[in-house]
């Protein structure tokens, strides 16, 4: 998945981006990192053509990316479930689209919630779920139409830290298992450890408008301990990017 040569304004005349080029290779789990109100989020719905740019193009296996797709898919960061929905039917509303036959809707969401570590729990509501459970039935929306890329904007932002830590210990091997048809992850968060623990690729934005000041590899093997002095050497070097204004200091 890429974008090439975006820029984007807002109706108001706010120009958000000025030429951003990103490409994530299949496999990969990137990351993108800014200050706060520097359009992460904006470029997110970019890449889910949720938004139209200004110039530019998204693209997916080369082909333009034109409007919404079940092949994209995004996990939001407040956590969205319906309270009067099972978890299963809450999996099973992503899949009402697709035209798909009920027995095979079930199937797909029974799949979905065991690759999140739900089975068993398919019929509890969402106000018999922990925070996490109810993160992972989303996650489990969103794959469960089998999408090719996923998109998250801050998924566990609105998590207690427990919580998040043991579902950002499982995020990596439960997007990215065998069974699974998704290629890609680009992640939005403002949490660098969180980052540098899941990441291969991040993209550093910054400036106004935005473009793209750095792109770090991370090369640690997986899990990734953050005490590593390795792991605070990327921590320095996303900070360093993300406090760096244009033009230097005088
Ligand atoms: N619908 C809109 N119309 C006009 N401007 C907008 C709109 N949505 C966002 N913006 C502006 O565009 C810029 C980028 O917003 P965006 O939410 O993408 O940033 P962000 O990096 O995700 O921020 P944060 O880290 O605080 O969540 C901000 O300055 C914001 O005020």
């Amino acid at each position: 998945m890429e974008v090439l040569g975006l820029d984007f304004r807002y109706d108001n005349g706010y120009k958000v981006f000025n030429n951003i080029n990103i490409k994530v290779e299949r496999g990969k789990f990137a990351a993108i990192v800014g200050p706060s109100g520097v359009g992460k989020s904006t470029l997110l719905r970019l890449f889910g053509a949720f938004l139209k740019p200004e110039s530019g193009t998204v693209l997916l296996h080369g082909k333009p990316v034109l409007r919404p797709t079940p092949l994209i898919s995004m996990v939001h960061q407040s956590i969205v479930t319906f309270p009067w929905m099972t978890a299963e039917e809450n999996v099973m509303l992503s899949l009402k689209t697709k035209n798909i036959p009920k027995d095979e809707c079930k199937e797909l969401a029974s799949k979905a919630l065991e690759m999140v570590g739900l089975q068993g729990f398919e019929n509890l509501y969402p106000k018999e779920m922990s925070g996490g459970m109810r993160q992972r039935v989303s996650v489990a929306r969103s794959l469960a139409a089998e999408p090719k890329v996923l998109l998250m904007d801050e998924p566990f932002a609105h998590l207690d830290e427990l919580t998040a830590e043991g579902l950002r210990q499982d995020i990596y091997n439960i997007l990215f298992n065998p069974e699974s048809p998704l290629e890609c992850v680009i992640m939005v968060s403002h949490n660098l450890t969180e980052v540098v623990e899941l990441s291969d690729t991040v993209f550093v934005l910054n400036n106004s408008p935005a473009t793209v000041v750095g792109q770090i590899d991370i090369e640690m093997p997986r899990p990734r301990n953050s005490r590593d002095p390795v792991f605070d050497n990327y921590l320095d070097t996303l900070y360093r990017l993300l406090t760096k204004k244009k033009g230097g200091t005088r």
